[in-house]
């Protein structure tokens, strides 16, 4: 079930994952795959690399029970793990999810799981340079700012001891397809890709197409790049954000939660939105909207006594003189 051989990706392949330390020798690495051309291309790669880094592969497939054939596509990948020597780990979906959202939320908590049972410290993911341009685009027309344009990058954190990598933001999809045709890969067909009723559809065959007809051919590229760059901004201004979102908490031991509005003041207004956001994700566990951010923006330079409506239905934030601070409100009995 496939054709040994050795190609310019895997050299680049191998380079990437040096340069930017993507995996360690001796890594436990999960492979998830769909089934599908890219992560197929990258499980193939990562065999034929590993006995230059002594990794211990498995793979993982997630059957969401969204199509008739999705058990003979389980079928498949689990065969071919098979054949490739590698353990195969496989996970029904016990209710159908309602939407590609769900899909993923369920698919990376399953993987999560797996990973953390069976003793694997990173997932791998074909995820690639045009699902890096899909994604800018799609979060482009729908007004996001950085950080949902750069949303694709090569490593996150999953857990303290968990990372999710994503080995092949370099490649193109037409790549990886002319990989596994020399590769004689059995890649599984999955129509729901063709399906124009879903938006990421409509941009990868009607709107990229019409940008590299129409204005540049290398936009698919050109967009990655741009993810690229992005990926590395919004990671240096997270990194400043939490050093000021520190220095403006002031002293932990006290029983309120305050940010120090002197500090905050001295910042950029960029870094004062971050602060703001990683402090009320902290506090409140929740993932402020750019409405709630920029209300407790403002409070920055408003008059004493200023306060907010409350967040959640649970919490406002109330400036006193230098601070200002959150409270949790009492919650009713039928909140
Ligand atoms: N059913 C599945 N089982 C295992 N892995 C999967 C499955 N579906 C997708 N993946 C993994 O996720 C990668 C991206 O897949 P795809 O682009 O279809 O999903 P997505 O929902 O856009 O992903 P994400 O939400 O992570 O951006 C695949 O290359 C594969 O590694």
């Amino acid at each position: 079930m496939s054709r040994s051989l050795w190609t310019a990706l895997h050299d680049r392949l191998h380079q990437t994952i040096r340069q930017r330390a993507l995996f360690a020798p001796h890594q436990a690495i999960l492979i998830a795959v769909s089934g599908g051309q890219d992560s197929l291309c990258l499980a193939r790669i990562l065999v034929d690399l590993q006995p230059k880094w002594n990794w211990k592969l498995a793979i993982a497939h997630c059957d969401h029970r969204w199509r008739p054939d999705s058990q003979a596509t389980a079928d498949h990948v689990a065969a071919l793990a098979i054949a490739w020597n590698l353990p195969i780990y496989r996970e029904v979906a016990e209710s159908i999810p309602k939407s590609e959202a769900e899909a993923r939320v369920w698919r990376y908590d399953v993987l999560s799981a797996i990973a953390q049972a069976e003793g694997y410290s990173a997932i791998a993911t074909g995820h690639t340079a045009s699902d890096r341009a899909e994604t800018l685009l799609f979060n482009l027309i729908r007004g996001s700012g950085a950080d949902g344009l750069q949303a694709l990058g090569w490593k996150r954190l999953l857990g303290s001891t968990l990372g999710l990598v994503r080995p092949l933001l370099e490649t193109t999809r037409t790549e990886t397809g002319k990989f596994c045709q020399a590769a004689e890969l059995p890649v599984w067909d999955d129509a729901t890709n063709q399906d124009l009723r879903y938006a990421r559809n409509r941009i990868r065959h009607e709107v990229l197409p019409y940008l590299e007809t129409h204005f540049n051919p290398q936009t698919e590229r050109h967009l990655a790049h741009t993810m690229e760059l992005l990926s590395a901004d919004v990671e240096h201004l997270e990194q400043q954000a939490a050093a000021l979102r520190e220095q403006a908490m002031g002293d932990r031991s006290l029983e309120a939660i305050g940010l120090n509005r002197r500090i905050l003041g001295q910042a950029s207004l960029a870094l004062q939105r971050r602060a703001v956001r990683q402090f009320l994700q902290q506090t409140l566990q929740f993932s402020p909207n750019f409405a709630q951010v920029e209300k407790v923006v403002s409070l920055i330079s408003a008059p004493n006594r200023t306060r907010t409506d409350p967040f959640l239905k649970r919490a406002i934030a109330e400036v006193d003189g230098d601070w200002i601070w959150i409270n949790d409100l009492p919650r009713s009995p039928h909140s």
